[in-house]
């Protein structure tokens, strides 16, 4: 098969290794000619735009975007619909949100299929897990880059109607917050607790047959063994947040609780300030209630 790659940065160019050591062909687009140039390096045949990628990939286009989220989404399909026709199927490989990716599925003149994500920089060796959204034909002509993208044929399915990819991507993300705040929260008890434990080796016995074991929890025993069991100089700030947010809302519209989910993102929020106005609130309607005292800022 031929495929059009747009978008090679962290992601992308894991799509393009990994769909051209399948055997399948790549042309490959970025904004960037450096990445354009280092994807023909491994192989990809180079495009200099949108057009000229569409140009060379001829009749029944295959097109993968693995751009930001967002307006280069829109900005990539406004460039590619003259060149598309319903034979044609498009692939967002993003973390867009579902309902917009509902309103490019029906504005597309190719078939659009919306699909999750997960695996991050560490898919290039193991795959990626894809959850994919959109018509069948279109989810079973575009199999053989899936199943090279993909951990394999199991790394991948189909959801369900447009939108379902992203949705079941979105969800994902949540648990995800909700998983590092529980791993958080369960070594800084330890960090902070009454015996002096090396958490790399909790980690590590952990993963080794616990319940709790996880590829986030390898995660954390390669970031104590990386940067020290007391995490050196990381910072405590937390940034994104999209996905997340999104999560949060389509529950409140759902009416499904999730406290958990919620809480990890506002501790997320939470950590972007140092000097939070809620705590210099309740320090001092303590001493309006109870006239403790204030403890003031240059104490
Ligand atoms: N990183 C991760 O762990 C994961 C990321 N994702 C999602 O995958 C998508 C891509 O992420 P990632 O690879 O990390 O992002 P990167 O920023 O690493 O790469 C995006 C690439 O797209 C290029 N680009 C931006 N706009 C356009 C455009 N209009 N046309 C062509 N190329 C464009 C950028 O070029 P330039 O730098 O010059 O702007 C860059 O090379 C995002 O939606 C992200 O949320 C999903 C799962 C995991
Ligand atoms: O999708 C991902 C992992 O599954 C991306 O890494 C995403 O960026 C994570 O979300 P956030 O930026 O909100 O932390």
């Amino acid at each position: 098969m031929q495929l059009g790659v747009i978008g090679l940065g962290r992601m992308g160019r894991i799509v393009v290794d990994r769909v051209l050591d399948a055997g399948h062909e790549v042309v490959a687009f970025d904004l960037s000619e450096e990445a354009v140039a280092a994807a023909a390096d491994a192989g990809a045949e180079p495009a200099d735009s949108v057009a000229d990628l569409a140009d060379r990939l001829g009749d029944d286009k295959r097109i993968w975007l693995m751009v930001p989220a967002g307006d280069a989404v829109d900005a990539t399909l406004d460039d590619l619909d003259p060149h598309l026709d319903g034979d044609d199927v498009v692939v967002d490989g993003g973390n867009s949100h579902f309902e917009k990716s509902v309103r490019r599925a029906e504005a597309c003149s190719a078939a659009y299929l919306d699909c999750g994500t997960s695996g991050g920089p560490a898919g290039a060796e193991l795959g990626f897990s894809l959850m994919i959204g959109g018509p069948q034909w279109a989810y079973d002509e575009m199999t053989p880059v899936f199943d090279a993208v993909a951990t394999g044929p199991a790394g991948h399915d189909r959801m369900g109607e447009a939108g379902s990819g992203h949705y079941v991507k979105m969800v994902h993300n949540g648990v995800e917050y909700a998983l590092m705040q529980a791993y958080g929260e369960g070594f800084e008890l330890l960090a902070e607790g009454r015996y002096d434990l090396d958490l790399e080796a909790v980690a590590r016995t952990w993963n080794n047959g616990a319940v709790i074991r996880s590829w986030l929890l390898e995660l954390c025993e390669e970031a104590f063994r990386e940067e020290g069991t007391d995490l050196g100089d990381v910072d405590d700030h937390i940034a994104g947040g999209s996905t997340g947010t999104w999560t949060v809302q389509e529950a409140l519209e759902q009416e499904v609780p999730v406290p958990l989910i919620y809480q990890s993102l506002a501790e997320r929020f939470g950590s972007r300030a140092d000097d939070r106005f809620s705590r210099r609130l309740a320090n001092r309607l303590r001493y309006g209630f109870g006239r403790h005292e204030v403890a003031r800022k240059d104490e």
